[in-house]
């Protein structure tokens, strides 16, 4: 499983995470992603605060909650805006059809919340994130009661189940609801559509990390250009 590194520089996450945050204007209520791409839109969005844009926002994790904090974004919630004018968000893998994996950081039950109250949903990647199909293992957020059960389930379904552990505690990643994460292994995924309704039947399956509700996707390239699949 590739190791995730939410510090080190990108030059094609910032020109995806900036060029979304350029969609951001005054009075907007916001949802921010969670990751290493949207922490170069909340970066940029906490820069334009300080020129004086006035924006409200919804964080998605612990961490977007720290950079948004740090950055001088004014917090709000979805008890107080239930409804977002835009969500902008990173993505484990993008296909052709603008489906897309999340959940590398364990943050898509929050992510999905989030998506689902905005307007307007684009997500932030490089280049490296796109893939004509899905194949992605799928993250998915379970109670931990259920870990026996789901693990069942994925495996009828013909998958590969694999509890994820934290890197630096003994034992399992617990997500910031207090939930464990089974990444499920599927293969090619033929028809997103079709797999997340399976997934979501599962009981004791709190999210997956499918999403088939993108508008947009920011590719940042190594030449620092943007592409935008919509
Ligand atoms: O749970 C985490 C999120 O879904 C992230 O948005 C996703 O993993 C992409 O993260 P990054 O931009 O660091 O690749």
């Amino acid at each position: 499983m590739k190791e995730r590194n939410p510090t080190g520089e990108s030059p094609e996450k910032k020109a995806a995470g900036i060029a979304a945050a350029d969609l951001v204007q005054d009075g907007m209520v916001v949802g921010l992603g969670t990751g290493s791409t949207t922490a170069y839109t909340i970066a940029e969005l906490g820069r334009r605060v300080d020129e004086g844009l006035d924006i409200l926002a919804v964080v998605t994790s612990y961490q977007s909650e720290m950079l948004a904090i740090q950055t001088g974004i004014t917090l709000t919630s979805l008890a107080e805006h239930p409804n977002l004018d835009i969500a902008i968000d990173g993505a484990d893998q993008i296909d052709k059809g603008l489906n897309v994996i999340k959940g590398g950081g364990a943050a898509h039950t929050r992510e999905k919340v989030v998506s689902r109250s905005a307007e307007r949903f684009v997500v932030v990647a490089d280049e490296s994130k796109y893939s004509e199909q899905l194949n992605h293992y799928v993250p998915l957020e379970v109670l931990p009661y259920a870990k026996e059960y789901v693990s069942q389930q994925v495996c009828r379904i013909g998958g590969k189940p694999e509890l994820r552990l934290a890197a630096r505690k003994d034992g399992p990643v617990i997500t910031d609801n207090g939930n464990f994460v089974i990444d499920a292994s599927l293969g090619t995924i033929e028809n997103p559509v079709v797999t997340a309704a399976i997934l979501s039947q599962v009981a004791g399956v709190v999210e997956h990390g499918i999403f088939t509700n993108v508008d947009e996707v920011y590719i940042g390239k190594k030449d620092g250009s943007v592409e935008i699949m919509a």
